[in-house]
C-alpha cells in the first residue's frame, strides 16, 4: 500500500479510468439511494436501455417523504405516495434490496447503512444525498452526489470526479461536560465558514475524535458538507472494529482478520503529508448554538449574537441578511431566546445515543407550555433500542411526542412543517432560511441534549445548567 492519507489510498486503490478531462473514474462500492433523487436516474436508464450494472452493491430507503405519525399506506400525500412507489418499481424490476417502512431496518439512509455494517473503512461509497459524508466516521471516502450521478452510479457503478485536497482538522484534549460531536462541528463550522472546505476532504484526527463513539463521528462526519467539505473521515480504529463486528454485513469469520489488515492498512501514515492543517483544543469549545442562516452562523450559549463590528468584512453581509429574517438583535444574549418548535432527530442527531443524551435532560422535567417538542428516531432500529431501554416513556413523560422514523422536519418534505415565523432549537444541521417547511420559519442548530433543554425551559438554556 502506498504512503500517505486514507483518502488517497482508498481513492488510488478505486480509481478505473482517466477521463479525457482529467477527472479520475472512481469505482464506487457502495451506493445508497432513496426516493428524492433516484426517480429520474432511473427515468435516465430506462430512456438509454441501461440496465442497474452491480444491483447487488445498490441498497434502498425511504426518509425524506414518510409521515412520521401516520405511516399507514396509501399516504395521506399523493406525491409521497408517488415517491414511494416509484422507489417500490424501481427497486424490483433491478433486483436492489429495498428497506422500506415496517422492515425492521427503514430509516435515515446515513442511519440504516452503518447499522446494517453496509458502511465500512476503505470504501467508496456514494448517495443522491448531501449528507453521505457522514459514512466517512467508519475511514470510508463518500460523496453525496446529484440526480444525474446517480444515474451514472447506477448504470457504471463509477463516478467522474477530480481528486480532492486534504486539510487535517486536528482537535485534542476531553469535551467540558455538556459539550458534544454536534457542538465540535458547529464549531469547526464556525470558525473555517461554510466555503473553507470547497475542494477539501476533510480527516479528523486528534484525541477527541480518537475518544469519541461511531455515532459521535458521524455527527462530526455528517455536517462535513456544511463546512463546504466535499467529504469528511475519520481513520478507522478500534472504536470502528468494534462498532462493526457481528453486524449484519460487516465481514464474518475468516473474512474478518483479512479485513482488519486491509483497514489497518489504510490508516493515513504518520509522516502523510496534507495540503493545510488546522488544530483547535477541545477545551475551549463551547455548546453551540446558530443564530443565523447559515451554520457558520454559530456562537457559544453564553454569547450575544455578534454585531457586524465583531464580524470580518466578508461576513457582514449575511450577518445582516440574518438580523432580519432571524429577527434576532446583534449584541442581545443567544440565553433566553423563546422557542417554539423543538426537533430531536435527523442524521445528524437521530441515534441512540442522540436519544439518550437528550432523554438524561428530559427526565423529570416538561415541555414549557406553549411549546412543540417531538422526538423522531433516525431509524426503525434506533427506535426499537430506544423502546427497549424505556427512552420513549421518558420522553411522552416529558411532555415530547414520540414518532415513527423518517428525515421529518430536518427538511419537511413530509407534514412535520414549522408554521409562519416559527422558531425551532433543532438538532439537524441546517438552518437556511424555509429550511423547516414555512417560508418565514426560523431554525438554531444545536445538540439534541441543547434541544431537550430549551424545550423543558421554552427558551435556548444552557445545557450544563441541567446536567447532574
Ligand atoms: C433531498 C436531498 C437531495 C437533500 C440533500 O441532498 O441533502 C436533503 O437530504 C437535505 O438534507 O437537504
Ligand atoms: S435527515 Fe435531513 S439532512 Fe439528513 S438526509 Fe434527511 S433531510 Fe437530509
Amino acid at each position: 500500500m502506498s504512503k500517505g492519507t486514507l483518502f488517497d489510498k482508498v481513492w488510488d486503490s478505486h480509481t478505473v479510468g482517466v477521463l479525457p478531462s482529467g477527472q479520475k473514474q472512481l469505482f464506487i462500492g457502495l451506493h445508497l439511494i432513496h426516493e428524492v433523487t433516484s426517480p429520474q436516474a432511473f427515468a435516465m436508464l430506462r430512456e438509454r436501455g441501461l440496465k442497474v450494472l452491480f444491483p447487488e452493491r445498490t441498497v434502498a430507503t425511504v426518509d425524506h417523504i414518510v409521515p412520521t405519525d401516520n405511516q399507514a399506506r396509501p399516504f395521506s400525500d399523493r406525491l409521497a405516495e408517488e415517491m414511494i412507489q416509484a422507489l417500490e418499481d424501481n427497486c424490483k424490476q433491478n433486483g436492489i434490496t429495498f428497506y422500506n417502512i415496517g422492515s425492521g431496518s427503514q430509516g435515515i439512509v446515513h442511519v440504516i447503512a452503518p447499522e446494517q455494517g453496509l458502511t465500512q473503512p476503505g470504501m467508496t461509497i456514494a448517495c443522491g444525498d448531501s449528507h453521505t459524508s457522514t459514512h466517512g466516521a467508519f475511514g470510508a471516502i463518500a460523496f453525496g452526489i446529484g440526480t444525474s450521478q446517480v444515474r451514472d452510479v447506477l448504470a457504471s457503478q463509477t463516478l467522474a470526479l477530480a481528486k480532492l485536497k486534504v486539510r487535517k482538522i486536528e482537535v485534542n484534549g476531553t469535551l467540558k461536560p455538556g459539550v458534544y460531536a454536534k457542538d465540535v462541528i458547529l464549531h469547526v463550522i464556525r470558525t473555517l465558514g461554510v466555503k473553507g472546505g470547497v475542494g477539501y476532504a476533510y480527516e479528523y484526527a486528534g484525541t477527541t475524535f480518537e475518544q469519541m463513539s461511531m455515532e459521535e463521528r458521524m455527527t462530526v462526519c455528517n455536517m462535513s458538507i456544511e463546512g463546504g467539505a466535499r467529504c469528511g473521515y475519520v481513520n478507522p480504529d478500534r472504536v470502528t472494529y468494534e462498532y462493526l463486528k457481528g453486524r449484519k454485513f460487516a465481514p464474518q469469520d475468516s473474512e474478518w482478520e483479512k479485513a482488519v489488515a486491509w483497514w489497518d492498512s489504510i490508516h493515513s501514515d504518520a509522516d502523510a503529508e496534507y495540503d493545510d492543517v488546522v488544530v483547535f483544543d477541545a477545551s475551549e469549545i463551547p455548546p453551540t448554538v446558530t443564530w443565523g442562516i447559515t451554520p457558520a452562523q454559530g456562537i457559544g450559549i453564553n454569547q450575544a449574537v455578534p454585531t457586524t463590528e465583531e464580524l470580518p468584512a466578508d461576513d457582514r453581509f449575511i450577518a445582516e441578511e440574518a438580523y432580519s429574517y432571524m429577527d434576532l438583535a446583534p449584541g442581545k444574549p443567544i440565553e433566553g431566546t423563546k422557542v417554539d418548535v423543538c426537533f430531536i432527530g435527523s442524521c445528524t442527531n437521530g441515534r441512540i445515543s442522540d436519544l439518550r443524551e437528550a432523554a438524561k435532560i428530559a427526565e423529570g422535567h416538561h415541555v414549557a407550555q406553549g411549546v412543540k417538542a417531538f422526538v423522531v428516531p433516525g431509524s426503525e432500529l434506533v427506535k426499537q433500542q430506544a423502546e427497549a431501554e424505556g427512552l420513549d416513556k421518558i420522553f411522552q413523560a416529558a411532555g415530547f411526542e414520540w414518532r415513527e422514523p423518517g428525515c421529518s422536519m430536518c427538511l419537511a418534505m413530509n407534514p412535520d412543517k414549522l408554521e409562519g415565523r416559527q422558531l425551532s432549537a433543532s438538532s439537524s444541521n441546517r438552518n437556511f432560511k424555509g429550511r423547516q417547511g414555512s417560508a418565514s420559519g426560523r431554525t438554531l442548530l444545536m445538540s439534541p441534549a441543547m434541544v431537550a433543554a430549551a424545550a423543558v425551559k421554552g427558551e435556548v438554556y444552557d445545557v450544563r445548567e441541567l446536567l447532574n
